[in-house]
């Protein structure tokens, strides 16, 4: 564990124990001792010791104040456990920043003020815990959180309306006795009047009080609001008006640009034709023969596009086709680069060939692929397109993929059902987020599969290539009625079954999963199932009945029918349920939290 995040988290516990900063020196929070090795009370890590997961500090008098800022230094954490104490005070926006956080359990403490609106930053929250508390004002737009399963806020003083939750995905909900007002939403099929008691301005069905019908307007405020609706149409036909005017300037202005462009390049060409040495081509002399081969002619039609990652920043073509690069692989689709830059940065770089989508389509995917990050999905920081190839430039992953982990000659790895689940549910939740998010562009993963889920510098999984496979006719899966569509996004739910079961068995997948899904399918028919499980997980007595209710996930996704698979976020539900079980198990057996 890094000495900044030592360092940091012990000043949190000084500012969180009481007024003077003091800490209790018998709970081992200092910088000699290591927080992962079971020294600091209340902290656990990952299996392997690397990254800072829980901090569970339940009723031990704590009584000062919530340093968000310090405690998110700890990027991995996952839990934070603060109940019954002291505590009081606001609760920072830096708090936005432990986007990793999935319980957060702060009851029966003395907080007070709004709860930040950065809190609904917090993706990957299932269980928010706050109530007992003097928390006030207007909720965050905590419904976009879409994996929250638990909100539990009563006895606050929380006021406006009630944020509009999806009902049917909270498993626990409750807002009573603080100080909503405003129609109660939908809750009737999931909750009882118990969950919004004690709310003095909330009205209508389950409680007793109806809402009052909206008021008639009087003619003075309808005639005002007449003419203001007036204004509004004359402002929109204005506004359209100049939107016309300036696409039409546009359009002049791009075509005369491409036409200047056009003669450029073609200028260009006939340079390059006449003076072969300064094409950056396979037989040019000047570049280290281990860097990346260009299959073109060398003029860089298109330059190359930096997206939002600082890691790229100013980099150019002409450096990145110089750079030293060693071949890691070469798949079905193209080929991957480890570069390494001047100034010592490594990238990975993927040459995809013959991908038949027009430059523009590409770019705009890449662009639209930036605005959507996920901490457990690699982002492209800089792309290249051209007629004959598109580079893609990520960040380079030194601690190997899935694949590696499962199936490599490290000698000795423990990849134990602890790591595994941890693995399924973020790849899970992961790819959830994405799919949700690029649900209406039409861009899933496409090749979804263990070599592409790689870990970063944490040791957490991270989806690399999302949304550069368009799926072709042989990652279909088979038995598909003719002429019916191909949905890309639930051939990505295949390959998540095909990874669920590589976690489970051990085994290796070959001919994209389906033998080994054939070879599951028997051996469950025969009601030997425990017999599929990887032997070193049964060595270890992992749990056989949390084991075949993941194996059931892994099934229903790889049904052969495109349309009985679940949907990723209902996939991703069921393991943290899994998740869960095995938390509340590990909690009441006392071996970890
Ligand atoms: N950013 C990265 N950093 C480090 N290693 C990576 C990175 N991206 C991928 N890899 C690893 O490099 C190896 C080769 O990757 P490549 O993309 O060529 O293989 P592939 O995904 O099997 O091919 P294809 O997707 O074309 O079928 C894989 O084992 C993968 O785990």
């Amino acid at each position: 564990i890094e000495e900044e995040v030592k360092q940091s988290l012990i000043y949190f516990l000084g500012q969180i124990s009481s007024n003077n900063g003091e800490v209790d020196p018998s709970w081992g929070w200092n910088m000699t001792s290591d927080p992962c090795k079971g020294q600091w009370k209340g902290v656990t890590c990952n299996a392997q010791l690397t990254s800072i997961k829980r901090i569970v500090l339940d009723g031990i008098n704590l009584g000062g104040k919530f340093d968000a800022k310090s405690l998110c230094t700890v990027e991995t954490l996952t839990v934070l456990s603060l109940n019954n104490n002291s505590i009081v005070g606001e609760i920072p926006e830096e708090i936005g920043n432990c986007n990793q956080l999935t319980h957060v359990y702060l009851s029966g403490n003395k907080f007070a003020g709004n709860l930040p609106n950065s809190f609904s930053n917090l993706n990957n929250l299932k269980r928010l815990h706050i109530f007992d508390n003097s928390f006030s004002g207007q909720l965050p737009d905590l419904p976009q959180i879409s994996g929250l399963i638990s909100f539990l806020a009563q006895n606050n003083q929380f006021s406006g309306e009630i944020p509009k939750f999806d009902f049917s995905n909270l498993q626990m909900f409750n807002v009573s006795f603080n100080n909503f007002s405003g129609p109660v939403p939908d809750i009737k099929d999931h909750f009882t009047s118990s969950s919004i008691l004690g709310n003095p301005g909330l009205c209508g069905e389950p409680l007793s009080n109806s809402c009052p019908a909206s008021l008639p307007l009087s003619p003075e405020k309808k005639s005002k609001g007449f003419l203001l609706k007036k204004c509004l149409i004359y402002l929109g036909y204005v506004v359209l008006g100049l939107v016309f005017i300036a696409f039409v300037i546009y359009k002049v202005v791009t075509r005369k640009m491409a036409k200047k462009e056009k003669s450029h390049e073609v200028l260009k060409k006939e340079v390059g034709a006449e003076d072969g040495s300064k094409k950056p081509s396979k037989s040019s002399t000047s570049k280290s023969e281990y860097s990346i081969p260009s299959t073109e002619s060398g003029i860089m039609a298109t330059p190359l596009v930096l997206l939002t990652s600082p890691m790229v920043k100013g980099l150019r073509f002409e450096e990145l086709l110089k750079a030293p690069a060693e071949l890691l692989g070469r798949g079905r689709h193209g080929s991957l680069y480890k570069v390494v830059l001047n100034d010592g940065t490594t990238l990975a770089v993927k040459r995809i060939k013959d991908w038949p989508i027009s430059g523009e389509n590409f770019q705009s995917r890449m662009e639209r692929l930036d605005q959507v990050k996920h901490y457990n999905v690699l982002p492209a920081a800089a792309f290249y397109s051209s007629k004959e190839e598109k580079l893609l430039v990520y960040g380079y992953q030194q601690n190997g993929s899935l694949f590696k982990l499962l199936h490599g000659t490290q000698n000795g790895t423990k990849v134990d059902w602890d790591i595994r689940l941890n693995i399924a549910a973020s790849i899970a939740e992961a790819l959830a987020f994405m799919h949700g998010k690029l649900c209406e562009d039409g861009i899933a993963h496409g090749n979804i599969k263990s070599p592409n889920i790689i870990f970063n510098k944490n040791m957490d999984p991270c989806i690399s290539e999302y949304g550069l496979m368009v799926v072709d006719n042989q990652d279909k899966t088979m038995a598909q009625p003719k002429g019916r569509t191909y949905n890309t996004f639930s051939v990505d739910i295949y390959g998540f079954g095909v990874i669920l079961l590589e976690l489970l068995t051990g085994k290796l997948v070959q001919h994209n999963g389906s033998e080994l899904a054939r070879w599951v399918h028997s051996v469950v028919r025969e009601e030997w199932t425990a017999e599929v499980f990887d032997k070193t997980l049964i060595k270890e007595g992992a749990n056989v009945e949390r084991m075949v209710s993941l194996l059931q996930v892994a099934l229903k996704c790889i049904n052969p029918s495109q349309e009985a698979r679940p949907n990723m976020n209902q996939v991703a539900t069921m393991i943290n349920t899994i998740k869960d079980e095995e938390e509340s198990f590990i909690k009441s057996t006392g071996s970890i939290v």
